[in-house]
């Protein structure tokens, strides 16, 4: 019997700790609403696997294709081939997955390789919303809706370590080396604190005003901007002890509810991205402005850029938008609208 299901998942905003997690500094990150709609349906064969069938459907890219075992299989051995290659530092991260699809047919593979895929035809349809690619974790997005579909529909137990274990080697892929923040952010909800080898703790919401703001899509990737902090700052790096003093000073702030002290912690946050060369000149200079007065505080809040003069998207904490400076500049921005459901998938008829 055919089945079907949606699955719907948050998008990410990390407060602090971008980068830094990396290096072992706590982050602070929260799941906002901006979801990313995974609709999958199968229809099971009596015959063998070797005959299954994948159709992709990305609405954001205009893009639909099948995809027989055969050919997604040897497509996800190429990329498997270049991301050793890359390992060995052979080839650059943004070589790995050379298009979006990609992204699709090795989260399937890495599924397979685990449970085994019901023999079928699977089709799937992805949809996000409109700032993917700007540092809110849209590839987390798509990996954990699509790995919690296929759990569904297998009608598998899961614990969360397996799925977000498999979802952060997915991950890898895309970015290089990944803490796993973003799949744990957008699976669980709320706002979490995350730090590599501690236990994750979840934080109680405050109802501070925030605005995301769009600068646009970074020149490079998340996966370059990874690359080229971690061949600047090694691990020892006095730079990573700061981080994680201005991260222990927002998770205070935010704790005690002190807008004065948050944003004048995210302000230090801001300046420390700064050092590590993920702000661009012109986003530096936006960022000042509103820095300047005691109302606002901003940050970039994704993994920046390292080319270019666009950075994706700024969080701004103030009670008011910055509508003035937004439009000098030419930036489209939004309310922050804070999302306590993480990922959820729901039987459709
Ligand atoms: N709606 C979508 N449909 C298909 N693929 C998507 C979609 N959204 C994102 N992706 C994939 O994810 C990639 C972007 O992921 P990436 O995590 O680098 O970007 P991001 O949104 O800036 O998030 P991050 O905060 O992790 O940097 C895209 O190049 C594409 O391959
Ligand atoms: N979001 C990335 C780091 C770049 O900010 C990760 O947690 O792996």
């Amino acid at each position: 019997m055919s089945m079907k299901t949606l699955c719907q998942t948050p998008a990410k905003l990390i407060l602090t700790g971008e980068h830094a997690v990396l290096f072992g500094a706590p982050a602070l990150s929260m799941a906002i609403d901006l979801p990313t709609r995974c609709y999958m349906d199968f229809s099971p064969y009596t015959s063998s696997l070797e005959s299954s069938c994948l159709e992709i459907e990305l609405s954001d890219f205009n893009e639909k294709q099948s995809y027989p075992l055969s050919v997604w299989q040897q497509r996800v051995i190429e990329i498997e081939t270049r991301f050793a290659l890359y390992e060995k530092q052979s080839l650059s991260i943004q070589s790995v997955l050379q298009q979006p699809v990609d992204l699709i047919l090795l989260t399937f593979q890495q599924f397979h390789n685990a449970y085994r895929l019901n023999p079928g035809h699977w089709t799937v349809k992805i949809q996000s919303h409109q700032l993917t690619e700007k540092g809110l974790g849209s590839s987390a997005s798509v990996i954990i809706s699509l790995l919690q579909s296929l759990y569904s529909h297998h009608e598998l137990n899961y614990s969360d370590i397996e799925l977000l274990s498999m979802a952060q080697r997915v991950e890898s892929h895309q970015h290089g080396s990944s803490s796993g923040l973003d799949p744990t952010t957008v699976l669980k909800g709320g706002l979490l604190r995350y730090q590599q080898g501690s236990p994750l703790q979840k934080l109680t919401s405050h109802p501070f005003h925030g605005w995301i703001i769009d600068t646009g899509s970074p020149e490079s990737t998340t996966g370059q901007a990874v690359n080229q902090v971690h061949r600047d700052f090694n691990h020892q790096h006095p730079i990573w002890t700061e981080f994680k003093n201005v991260a222990q000073l927002i998770e205070q702030a935010w704790q005690d509810s002190n807008a004065t002290e948050l944003k004048e912690a995210i302000k230090q946050n801001q300046q420390l991205l700064e050092r590590i060369g993920v702000v661009p000149p012109t986003v530096q200079r936006f960022i000042h402005t509103l820095n300047q007065s005691s109302e606002s505080a901003a940050k970039i809040c994704g993994a920046g850029s390292v080319t270019g003069e666009k950075a994706g998207i700024v969080l701004c904490i103030s009670q008011h938008a910055p509508e003035a400076l937004c439009q000098e500049y030419g930036y489209d921005y939004y309310p922050l609208k804070f999302s306590e459901k993480g990922s959820r998938c729901e039987m459709v008829l």
